[in-house]
C-alpha cells in the first residue's frame, strides 16, 4: 500500500497537501486543473520532491527520506527518454543494468520484453527509425523490465492519437494486471481515466483527496472539476 501521512510540500506561493492510501496493484488516476499539483504529487512518490512536513510509505516502510533510485518506483512520462544514439534493444536493457554489460539471461529478458509490447525484431533500430507508438512501446518494455511495484505515469500516451492511445492503455492494463504492479497515472483526459483507473485521485485547491470511484466522480464533478473538463 502507498501512504500518503499528513504529508505537505510547498513550491513558490503552491502548498500540496496529501494524506491518502491506495491499495496494492490498483491503478489510479490523478485529475485535477493545470497547475493544481498533479506532477507534485507523482514527485513526492518517486523522491524528485521532498515533502516538508508528514510521510510517504510503501508497504508500511517510510521512503520520505529514500533517494529516487532506491525507490520501489518507475516513471513514465511523456517525453519518453529514448535515447537517440542507442537501438531499441539497449534502450529496452537501460532497464536492467545502466552500464548495459547484460548477461545471456538479461538479453533473453530484453527480447521478451520486446515480443510482450509488439516490438519482436526491431531490437537493432533507433528510436528516430520508429514511429510515435513504436517508441512509445520500447519505452514502456523498459519500465516493465525494472519490474518495480509502484509505477508513476505522467501523461504518458499525450502526443499520440486516441486509437493509437487506448490500444497502448490496453497493453499497460495487461500487463499491470499481470505483475500486480500498483499504478498511479495523470491525465487530462476522463476517457483514459474511465478506461484505465477503477478510482481516482482529484487534486483541488491544495489538496490531494483519498482515491474514490472514477465513473461517479466524473459523471457529476465538483464544480473546480467540471469547469475544467469542460
Ligand atoms: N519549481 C517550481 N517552483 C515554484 N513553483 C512551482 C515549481 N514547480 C511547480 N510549481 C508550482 O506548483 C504548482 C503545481 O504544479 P504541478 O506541475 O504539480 O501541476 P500540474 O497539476 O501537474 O500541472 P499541469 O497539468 O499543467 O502539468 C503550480 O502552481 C506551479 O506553478
Amino acid at each position: 500500500m502507498l501512504e500518503f501521512r499528513d504529508t505537505a510540500v510547498t513550491r513558490g506561493d503552491f502548498t500540496l497537501r496529501a494524506d491518502l492510501r491506495v491499495g496494492r496493484g490498483r491503478r489510479v488516476a490523478v485529475i485535477g486543473a493545470s497547475g493544481s499539483g498533479k506532477s507534485t504529487l507523482l514527485a513526492l512518490v518517486g523522491g524528485f520532491l521532498r515533502p516538508d512536513t508528514g510521510r510517504v510509505l510503501w508497504d508500511g516502510q517510510d521512503i520520505t527520506d529514500l533517494p529516487p533510485g532506491r525507490r520501489p518506483v518507475s516513471v513514465l512520462f511523456q517525453d519518453q527518454n529514448l535515447f537517440p544514439h542507442l537501438t531499441v534493444g539497449q534502450n529496452v536493457g537501460l532497464g536492467l543494468r545502466p552500464d548495459l554489460r547484460l548477461s545471456d539471461a538479461q538479453r533473453s529478458r530484453v527480447a521478451q520484453a520486446l515480443e510482450d509490447v509488439g516490438l519482436t525484431g526491431m531490437d537493432t533500430r533507433r528510436p528516430a527509425t520508429l514511429s510515435g507508438g513504436q517508441q512509445s512501446r520500447v519505452a514502456l518494455a523498459r519500465v516493465l523490465l525494472r519490474a518495480r511495484p509502484l509505477l508513476l505515469l505522467d501523461e504518458p500516451f499525450a502526443a499520440l492519437g486516441p486509437a493509437l492511445k487506448s490500444e497502448m492503455l490496453d497493453l499497460l492494463a495487461r500487463i499491470v494486471a499481470d505483475t500486480d504492479a500498483t499504478v498511479l497515472m495523470v491525465t487530462h483526459d476522463p476517457h483514459d481515466a474511465r478506461a484505465f483507473a477503477p478510482k481516482t485521485i482529484l487534486i483541488e485547491d491544495g489538496r490531494a483527496h483519498p482515491p474514490v470511484p472514477t465513473g461517479p466522480l466524473l459523471d457529476d464533478p465538483p464544480p473546480g472539476l467540471r469547469a475544467y473538463l469542460g
